[in-house]
């Protein structure tokens, strides 16, 4: 293994850039990295393309009313024997995980955080902007060989001697990168991400004992996880790195992808560091996939807790599905964050992320998320105090659990209340604003909100209109009341929120039901 990356493939005829490229920029876009990058273009975006496909038949079925359910001719692998290949020495204790975007200072406060893994976002956490996507690169390129460094505000920043293990989100299968093309056709944000990241850093993070390791977003299937196993086997031979070193942990934070988690891991059992519950997309791709459906209406996302029956039975299938398999299983983010001069609120946030994190510990997870530092050493304590062992895959938890699909599938209890739909429009607005000037992640109402969360937002509103739902207080969300709490949200946020306003109400009222609003803000991203 030599410490400067090489890619077998020649450096790349065919690529084209969009956008202005810096000097420093340069220095991630190189001839062999984008070869790597045209390569990964050539041979999967054609499977990648019937994927998506195959996730638009299917929402046309789930339209017309039928209901997802575990697979009857992958029945030999959810019955089978097996295991995932033994875990690397760095990623058996998980038991707190920080999440942030591929910005300089957030990435060295996160590794810094005290927290045992940095997960840095190319994805729900971040807008997809040019200069964020290469700048991160460059960012994580610095943080893996620890010269990171950064000053500002009057502040130096530098990696301490301890640091967390980094794992790196690459954007779902879903997002374009509309500033390269390949051979005239648009590359892909995964292809693109993963790829700039495996380049650059997997051979010096194998030297350095930990390795490439990734987080794998919004799949819907089992054959989108082969499609990651298959990229992974590729960049491996490619980049001349072992078989099996790269690791994927894939998030469960869609509704089909619950009922094929089983599968998820057989395809990638060489190459899998387990499974993740990303409740924030979770509960929005119920909505989505249900649109149509008037009997699953959900109520409003404050009632939508990890508590509430169709959410824990998903995490404890997750918990059961992975311990069986000798994976790890991770439990998600909790939207809480530290409030700034407001003891009485600071100290119900903390009491929220408790609560949360003593329920995953208890349920058997073997690590979470938080979202800030400031919540690191809460959720360490309650992971020490309820999981004493590095993780708790062999602790038995869940493993008489009989989940059937209506366990997953029955909406909670719960109305929807003039509140509820008022909350939606204002924190969608404001989130789409921050999103178009850069930002993927922002404290509003002193949570934290990114596009998964901002995407429940929108799916519910479109959904509550289109169904014309009954609000607590009896009346009905008709297009009229809607526009008129609409235009009165809009209207407190003002002028500066024009944009954003504009669009969000596009994506809560068009019919069908865009698939992310990320697409339809994409084409509006500077
Ligand atoms: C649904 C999902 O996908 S969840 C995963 C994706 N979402 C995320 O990753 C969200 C991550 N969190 C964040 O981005 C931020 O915490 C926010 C936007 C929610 C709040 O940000 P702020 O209001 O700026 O936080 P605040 O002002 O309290 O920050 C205090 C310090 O902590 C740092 N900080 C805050 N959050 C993080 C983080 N996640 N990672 C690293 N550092 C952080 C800030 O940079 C700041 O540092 P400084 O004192 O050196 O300037
Ligand atoms: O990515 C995490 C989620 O909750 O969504
Ligand atoms: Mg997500």
């Amino acid at each position: 293994m030599s410490d400067t990356p090489t890619s077998k493939a020649a450096p790349s005829e065919g690529l084209q850039i969009h956008a202005p490229v810096s000097e420093q920029q340069r220095e991630i876009l190189t001839p062999e990295a984008l070869a790597f990058v045209t390569e990964l273009h050539r041979r999967f975006e054609p499977r990648r393309r019937e994927l998506m496909g195959a996730r638009a038949d299917r929402q046309a079925r789930l339209d017309a009313g039928e209901l997802p359910d575990f697979l009857p001719e992958t029945r030999e692998i959810r019955e089978g024997d097996w295991k995932i290949a033994p875990l690397p020495a760095d990623l058996q204790d998980r038991r707190v995980e920080i999440t942030g975007p591929v910005d300089r200072k957030m990435i060295i406060n996160a590794l810094n955080s005290g927290a045992r893994v940095f997960m840095a976002d190319f994805e729900d956490a971040s807008s997809p902007t040019w200069d964020n996507m290469v700048d991160g690169q460059r960012n994580l390129r610095d943080a893996v060989r620890r010269t990171i460094t950064l000053e500002q505000s009057g502040k130096s920043y530098q990696l301490n001697d301890k640091t967390a293990v980094l794992l790196a989100r690459p954007r779902g299968w879903h997002l374009p990168e509309k500033h390269v093309t390949v051979d005239n056709e648009t590359l892909f944000g995964a292809f693109f991400d993963f790829g700039l990241y495996a380049f650059h850093n997997a051979a010096e993070l194998l030297k350095r004992g930990s390795g490439p390791y990734f987080y794998l977003p919004k799949l819907e299937s089992h054959l989108e996880a082969r499609l990651w196993n298959d990229v992974f086997n590729f960049a491996e031979e490619t980049l001349g790195i072992p078989h099996g070193s790269i690791k994927g942990t894939v998030l469960i934070e869609t509704i089909l992808a619950t009922f094929e988690m089983d599968e998820i891991l057989y395809e990638l059992r060489e190459h899998s560091a387990g499974l993740n519950c990303g409740r924030w997309d979770y509960i929005f791709s119920y909505i989505k996939k249900f649109r149509e459906q008037g009997d699953r209406v959900l109520p409003d996302r404050s009632k939508v807790s990890m508590a509430v029956p169709m959410m824990s039975n998903y995490s404890k299938l997750a918990i059961q599905t992975c311990h069986k398999r000798g994976a790890p299983s991770i439990g998600g983010m909790s939207a809480f964050i530290p409030v700034k001069n407001d003891p009485e609120a600071n100290e119900k946030a903390f009491a929220q992320v408790r609560a949360d994190k003593e329920r995953e510990a208890g349920n058997g997870h073997d690590g979470t998320w938080v979202a800030h530092p400031g919540m690191v050493q809460l959720a360490t304590e309650v992971f020490d105090r309820l999981m004493p062992t590095p993780n708790q895959i062999d602790s038995g938890k869940q493993m008489d659990l009989k989940i059937k699909a209506a366990d997953l599938l029955t909406p909670p209890e719960g109305t929807v209340t003039e509140a509820g739909v008022r909350t939606n429009i204002n924190v969608g607005i404001q989130y789409l604003a921050a999103w178009l000037r850069g930002s993927g992640a922002v404290p509003i109402h002193n949570l934290m909100e990114d596009a998964a969360t901002a995407e429940i937002s929108r799916a519910q509103l479109w959904q509550w209109r289109k169904q014309g739902v009954t609000l607590e207080d009896g009346r009905t969300l008709s297009h009229e009341l809607f526009d008129e709490l609409y235009a009165d949200e809009a209207g407190k946020l003002g002028g500066d929120y024009a944009d954003a306003t504009k669009l969000f109400k596009d994506m809560a009222t068009r019919t069908p039901l865009a698939d992310f609003l990320t697409l339809p803000g994409y084409e509006q991203l500077a």
